[in-house]
């Protein structure tokens, strides 16, 4: 039967990234989908702004919902320092498990913990299954009509603390239109918009990183 395409990104991966390299990773993953498949990965153009919150955040703890391949895990954990942990959910299990490949081949895999379910069922189990108090970190990019519901159960099982950054893709394409109105009007967030384009894109769209205010 014929591959996937997050087989075909793979394999583009395999062939033209250094092993043990991250950024060889990732300019691998930007080449194949500018010249061979558009993929859902944040991209270059919005990468390099989630680059520079995660360098700014320093995270201790952090979250990705939505791995897909592992473009962003492999952004976000090639930034952070030793002893820290990205953990990253994915519903998908075909997307997992090309995801860790892709992780493995950046040579990452001790600074990731993947964990194939549902966000809705994983994100209550954080403190169990890790020993997770607070989230210094999330970055969203998973089902566009779960981001809501979803930071509501960040809150509610006390995973965010005073200070604690929310940072989402798509807002404005494929578009959050529920969550974008909720971290914009609630007291309990400050959010700023920036403004780039849908990956390997000119179609508008942008990042609005939410911090939470206690
Ligand atoms: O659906 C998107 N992401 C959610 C992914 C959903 C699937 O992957 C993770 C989840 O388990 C599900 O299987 C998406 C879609 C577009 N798009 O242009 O359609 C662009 C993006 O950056 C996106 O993150
Ligand atoms: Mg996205």
């Amino acid at each position: 039967t014929r591959s996937t395409r997050p087989q075909r990104l793979l394999r583009a991966v395999q062939q033209k990234a250094i092993k043990g390299d991250p950024q060889s990773v990732i300019s691998a993953i930007d080449y194949f989908c500018r010249h061979s498949e558009w993929a859902m990965n944040v991209g270059d153009e919005k990468g390099s702004i989630l680059d520079s919150v995660v360098c700014e955040v320093c995270p201790t703890t952090a979250l990705e919902l939505g791995t897909y391949c592992g473009y962003s895990t492999v952004r976000i954990a090639r930034l952070l320092p030793p002893g820290t942990k990205l953990i990253t959910l994915e519903f998908n299990p075909a997307f997992a498990a090309v995801a860790r490949q892709v992780i493995e081949y950046a040579g990452l895999q001790n600074k990731v913990c993947l964990v194939e379910g549902a966000s809705g069922d994983l994100i209550p189990k954080m403190c169990q299954m890790f020993g997770i108090k607070t989230f210094d970190f999330v970055f969203i990019d998973h089902w566009k009509d779960r981001y809501l519901p979803d930071i509501k159960l960040l809150e509610e099982c006390q995973l965010l603390r005073k200070g604690s950054i929310l940072l989402a893709d798509n807002v404005i394409c494929p578009g959050t239109p529920e969550y974008l109105e909720y971290v914009r009007n609630s007291p309990h967030y400050e959010s700023k918009y920036f403004k780039s384009h849908l990956e390997y894109t000119k179609v508008e769209d942008g990042l609005e990183k939410s911090v939470f205010l206690g």
